[in-house]
């Protein structure tokens, strides 16, 4: 057996405890959004007293000592910052800047999604699905909820509105980057299908762009229902592994990480039919992770990377690729080049030719 020092013992240890209370990061945040903070502290305009910061959120007397606690937590993780000699006025950080709530780069209801226990406790069931051999068309998540999480508008109206508000609120802050640094991955588009566009949030930051575009939001009907076209902006319902509708381009943001090869080879097929052939310029666009591909190869991205491949493997039927894996399935799909660009953050964009 080996051997390890007891130095080695406690440092392993510490590791184990800092594992194990990972759970307070995203349950700490979770508090913050809950609490309003970062809307009191951007209202208020600049630096807020911790006196201050009490009162408007309502913590009384007997509390605020808590509440000084949890502070602290999130200034430690990064999330509010304080003044270094005092550590007693609060700001807000880039990290809450994301949690504003109202603006089109909040991604508050993204985190409440993902920290949704409808979708969180999927993770338990892991263990127990890794080793049944019955379970291989079912992911995690239909073994604790009976359906897959496209199929639960019915029996789960709330958590699917959320769901797809949530996804919502990832596209706005996405967009943004991708029109500051690669905007011209979109010029001369003349008309653009979103495949699994959802509540046309992406389509219609394309359209702040490219107000000619011609552009077409396509998804399930539970998603698409109730919305009306509008100029430029058509509301088709379908589904992606019958048929696409037409279009000189087709963008898939965050769909195929969620499907198998043997289903993204599909569902790119059908997008190959919808799109111009090679001589008339037709061209797919997918914004989804590389794994592996981050802007100056910061290691808590592809931490965060094989997080949301972990992800994918309890709520979806889908993985996180490397570039490797991209190609075997644009290449499978008929496909015959591709371009990746990385882009601040997480994902890239990948251009695939047919
Ligand atoms: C992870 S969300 C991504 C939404 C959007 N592209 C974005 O990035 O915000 C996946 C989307 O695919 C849609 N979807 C799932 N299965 C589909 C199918 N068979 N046909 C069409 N859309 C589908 C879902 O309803 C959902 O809106
Ligand atoms: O549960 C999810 C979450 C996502 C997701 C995660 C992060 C993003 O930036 C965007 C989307 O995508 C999913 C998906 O594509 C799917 O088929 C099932 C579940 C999820």
């Amino acid at each position: 057996m080996d051997q390890f020092t007891t130095t080695e013992l406690l440092q392993a240890q510490s590791h184990a405890w800092s594992l194990v209370f990972s759970y307070f990061k995203s349950m700490s945040l979770k508090a913050a959004i809950d609490l309003g903070i970062a809307e009191i502290l951007h209202k208020h305009g600049k630096p807020m007293s911790f006196a201050q910061l009490i009162t408007f959120l309502s913590i009384p007397d007997s509390k605020s000592d808590h509440f000084r606690r949890l502070m602290r937590a999130l200034v430690h993780q990064g999330i509010f910052s304080t003044d270094q000699e005092t550590q007693s006025s609060y700001s807000l950080t880039p990290t809450s800047q994301l949690m504003l709530p109202g603006n089109s780069t909040s991604i508050t209801q993204w985190l409440r999604v993902i920290l949704d226990p409808t979708l969180s406790h999927s993770a338990h069931v892991l263990p127990s699905w890794l080793k049944s051999s019955e379970e291989t068309t079912k992911t995690p998540f239909a073994v604790l909820h009976g359906r897959e999480i496209f199929e639960l508008a019915d029996e789960k109206p709330e958590f699917t509105k959320l769901y797809n508000e949530g996804m919502a609120s990832d596209a706005g802050l996405v967009m943004n980057v991708v029109m500051r640094s690669c905007r011209d991955v979109f010029e001369g588009v003349e008309s653009l299908v979103d495949v699994g566009g959802g509540n046309g949030t992406t389509v219609m930051a394309l359209k702040k762009a490219f107000p000619e575009m011609k552009c077409t939001v396509f998804d399930l009907p539970h998603v698409i229902q109730g919305k009306t076209d509008i100029d430029g902006v058509r509301f088709v319902t379908g589904d992606f592994f019958q048929s696409v509708p037409p279009a000189s381009a087709a963008l898939l943001k965050a769909i195929l990480h969620g499907w198998s090869d043997e289903d993204c080879v599909k569902i790119l097929k059908h997008c190959k039919a919808a799109i111009p052939n090679k001589d008339n310029g037709g061209k797919i666009i997918i914004i989804d992770m590389v794994i592996g591909v981050v802007m100056d190869n910061e290691v808590s991205a592809v931490e965060t990377q094989l997080f949301s491949d972990l992800l994918m493997l309890v709520a979806a039927k889908g993985k996180e690729r490397n570039e490797s894996e991209w190609r075997d399935i644009i290449f499978a799909a008929g496909f015959t080049n591709y371009k990746i660009t990385p882009l601040v953050g997480l994902r890239s964009v990948i251009e695939v030719y047919p």
